[in-house]
């Protein structure tokens, strides 16, 4: 009798442990491997791993993922009740538990005459409502009868906000600004407490034509509070008249508290509101995409909110194994936490999306960037990578070395889109879909080779490559027929819960935000300091940051 089969005890098995197990076998084998070529077998799995959901289209193929893999990716699914948890979101029971509240953002976006869950009905009502008031105030300004404290008739709306309270409006309008629905409005943003976004603007507008708009769920922001008063400060010097006046005619709040806006000055008719549980990365939906509206007219907002909730009807009802923000979710986990990825990157393959990685930066960070779970206990694992990234075709001349032949293993999404619309003919339209076909081959060599390496590489050229590709980096292609505001929508929904799945995976409340709240109460004290206030609570003394303070202090003379 072999004594050693009996002192070994026996590995208990769990999701995890299997995954564990899994993974290390799974090393062993590279993606060109998996991939393989033009066998059947491979053709089989990159086809098992291809979605279609409207005009997106979803390939995983590229993925370090076996049938093998995935079945234990959704059994870990399963044990973790993922299903009986996404009941709970969308019964708007509080899955937000450290601040005690539901996480209901799809309300925003569920259509007026369709049943909503149990649950989400009186939320659905409000946020409908404030969507109509919205309506109402987008009507007034594209029929010019917005008028500024002077009489003039409105023609620009500067959008001042920061984090989720900007990084969505400004995706939006950045991705579909080619078209504004009114010629004569015009939407700028501005989110650095710096001022520094501001200035040039202030040289630019005329104060008597320009609309702002505060937007900030908390109202508490200092980032957005001083840059409202610079504007403000602006427009009073500018038409000489006091800041209250133009308050009631020139300025527009989209936050939670009404009470603050009354405060501000703001008249009830200009104010927008939506409530606490929908947390300020999640908060496109709500009128926080007021300027949006503005911009392109709200059949293209509703268009942005159609394609949002169809991917809330198909996280919903579709089974595990083909929900695509499920799949998304559990292959980020995988990479992350048995393959030990520790960054991703979100490459868009066309320079309208440049802002999607900083979008995807603070959803997926700000949400599943913990180590602390639900059961206050240490995660003892990886949690969400550091996503990071920028348009692909401009990174090719700058991080894409690192990417094929340095030492760092990374994930990656690369989003394209298959067709544009840009109303031109003759040479000048040949010449621009010849640049969109050099940008999409572009996009498929990548992500290829990414994953290749060499393999990638026709045998016949090879041997002249002064160093190999290292491939072995997994990625995922998006691909959107067009850039439309339906697509916007359902992606940037997929992504929304693709980070709720993980932070079920992984135990974390992805609805809370406690870590950025420590550096802004040092910034007040150091503030004050600068200021020459009297300093409520006194920073804790270290030689780096004291010098520092004394050279700006000093420079500033
Ligand atoms: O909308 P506000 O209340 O002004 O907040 C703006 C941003 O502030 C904070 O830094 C939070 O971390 C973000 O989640 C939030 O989006």
């Amino acid at each position: 009798m072999n004594v050693s089969t009996f002192s070994k005890p026996a590995r208990v098995y769990t999701p995890l442990n299997a995954l564990q197990s899994h993974a290390e076998q799974l090393q062993a084998k590279s993606l060109a491997d998996l991939l393989g070529g033009e066998c059947q077998v491979a053709k089989r799995r990159a086809e098992a791993l291809r979605f279609d959901l409207g005009s997106l289209h979803l390939d995983f193929s590229k993925q370090r993922v076996s049938e093998q893999t995935l079945s234990l990716l959704m059994d870990w699914a399963r044990s973790c009740r993922l299903e009986e948890r996404r009941e709970a979101l969308f019964a708007g029971r509080h899955v937000n538990v450290f601040e005690n509240r539901p996480a209901l953002h799809m309300a925003a976006r569920w259509p007026e005459g369709e049943p909503a869950p149990q649950g989400m009905e009186e939320a659905v009502a409000f946020c409908q409502a404030q969507r109509q008031k919205l309506a109402g105030m987008v009507e007034r300004l594209h029929a010019r009868q917005w008028f500024g404290a002077t009489g003039q008739s409105i023609t620009d709306v500067v959008h001042i906000g920061v984090g989720g309270s900007d990084l969505g409006p400004k995706l939006v309008s950045e991705t579909l600004g080619q078209c504004p629905s009114q010629q004569h409005v015009g939407v700028h943003y501005v989110s650095s407490m710096d001022g520094a976004q501001l200035l040039p603007l202030i040289e630019r507008l005329n104060p008597e034509t320009t609309l702002l708009v505060l937007a900030s769920k908390s109202f508490t922001t200092a980032d957005t509070q001083f840059n409202v008063k610079t504007a403000l400060t602006w427009l009073s010097e500018a038409l000489e008249i006091d800041v209250p006046t133009l308050c009631g005619h020139q300025l527009i709040g989209v936050s939670t508290r009404a009470d603050k806006m009354t405060e501000f000055g703001i008249p009830e008719a200009h104010q927008l509101e939506f409530k606490e549980w929908i947390g300020g990365r999640f908060s496109i939906w709500s009128p926080i995409g007021v300027s949006v509206a503005m911009q392109l007219g709200m059949e293209t907002f509703d268009q942005l909110l159609e394609g949002a909730h169809a991917i809330d009807q198909h996280f919903l009802a579709a089974p595990l194994h083909e929900n695509v923000p499920v799949l998304m979710a559990v292959i980020g986990a995988w990479n992350s936490q048995f393959l030990n990825i520790a960054t991703h990157a979100v490459l868009p393959y066309d320079a309208r999306m440049a802002s999607v990685p900083a979008y995807l930066q603070q959803l997926e960070m700000e949400s599943n960037g913990k180590s602390v779970g639900l059961d206050q206990k240490l995660v003892p694992h990886a949690t969400c990578p550091i996503i990071w990234g920028d348009v692909g075709p401009n990174a090719q001349h700058a991080f894409y070395q690192l990417l094929h032949q340095g030492s760092h293993t990374v994930s990656a999404d690369f989003i394209a889109v298959a067709s544009r619309e840009h109303g031109i003919e003759g040479p000048l339209a040949d010449t621009l879909n010849a640049q969109e076909h050099l940008t999409l081959a572009n996009c498929l060599a990548q992500s290829q080779l990414f994953a290749l390496g060499d393999d990638a590489i026709p045998a016949v050229s090879r041997g002249q490559m002064a160093q190999g590709y290292r491939g072995n980096q997994p990625n995922s292609v998006i691909l959107m027929q067009r850039l439309d505001a339906w697509n916007i929508g359902a992606l940037l929904a997929l992504y929304e819960h693709k980070v709720f799945v993980q932070s079920v995976l992984w135990n974390v409340n992805p609805f809370d935000q406690p870590g950025v709240e420590l550096g802004k109460k040092l910034a007040t004290s150091l503030y004050q300091q600068l200021e020459g206030e009297p300093v409520d609570t006194p920073t804790v003394f270290d030689p780096s940051t004291g010098a520092l303070l004394e050279k700006i202090q000093a420079w500033r003379q």
